[in-house]
């Protein structure tokens, strides 16, 4: 298996989870449809609380958003605090929530009210977070090598730590330096990687980023980070040229730094 080199002066590794820590069937087959057969019965048992009045909001100021952008969605006008007819008022979340579903979208309101749904999930044991055999002997060695190692997702903050933490190798959280999601902002805006370097205090070349999806490579890129496309069974064919654009891997066991051991 061919070694993929990453310059010497890379601290810190910045690593995407669907389709490069994890199967993208994971997230396909297990999470997204524990929450489509959960999603009544959640909405109907948290509605009353704080957190999931939240949630509401943001996928409603999302619906305001995408109408301002003039994307056809289906609307939930209601506002809880005021609103009295509470089935109607969850059908049309739950509408909401499964057409956002069914697009894939990645807006940060679908993934904060995902993220308080699998809470119970894992914490019961129902789901168990699933990651590919070469990244937890990965973590360890690029930690014992002296790299910082963070993750950036669209999933929330709260569902990359449930996943990491309830794993199927235990909690595994303490080989991650730190999580971003798209409340930094999106994964495909080259602003997004620039904003992570100066987080974690690093210059965007010092960066190692591991990613499935081309768009978030570009971005990366854009902002002057390294990146490295994962190849994993199941992800999305590139083509010819995004081959040969970028450096491959279909293991994080091939990823060596230079000039450390
Ligand atoms: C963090 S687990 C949930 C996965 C998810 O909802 C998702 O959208 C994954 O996106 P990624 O940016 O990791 O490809
Ligand atoms: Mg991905």
């Amino acid at each position: 298996m061919a070694t993929i080199s990453i310059p010497a002066c890379t601290s810190a590794l910045l690593l995407d989870i669907e389709g490069t820590t994890t199967p993208i069937t994971f997230v396909k087959d297990i999470l997204f449809p524990y929450i489509r057969e959960h999603l009544e019965e959640y909405l109907s048992t948290h509605w009353e609380e704080d957190e999931c009045k939240q949630d509401v909001h943001l996928l409603k100021k999302q619906i305001e958003e995408d109408m301002r952008q003039h994307r056809s969605c289906p609307v939930h006008t209601v506002d809880q605090t005021v609103h009295t007819d509470e089935e109607k008022a969850i059908r049309e979340v739950m509408d909401n929530v499964l057409w956002q579903m069914a697009a894939d979208r990645k807006s940060t309101a679908l993934k904060q009210l995902q993220g308080h749904m699998w809470r119970s999930a894992y914490s019961s044991g129902r789901i168990k977070g699933e990651v590919y055999q070469d990244v937890i002997p990965s973590l360890k060695r690029w930690r014992e090598q002296g790299l910082k190692v963070y993750i950036y997702s669209s999933g929330s903050v709260e569902a990359q730590k449930l996943l990491f933490g309830y794993s199927e190798e235990g909690d595994v959280l303490d080989l991650l330096d730190g999580h971003f999601d798209t409340s930094i902002g999106a994964k495909v805006e080259r602003k997004s990687y620039e904003r992570i370097a100066e987080r974690i205090g690093f210059q965007p070349e010092e960066i190692t980023f591991l990613t499935d999806v081309i768009r978030e490579a570009k971005a990366a890129e854009e902002a002057g980070v390294n990146v490295v496309v994962v190849v994993r069974s199941g992800n999305m064919e590139l083509t010819d040229d995004e081959r040969s654009h970028y450096s491959l891997v279909t293991s994080f066991s091939q990823l060596e730094v230079t000039g450390r051991v």
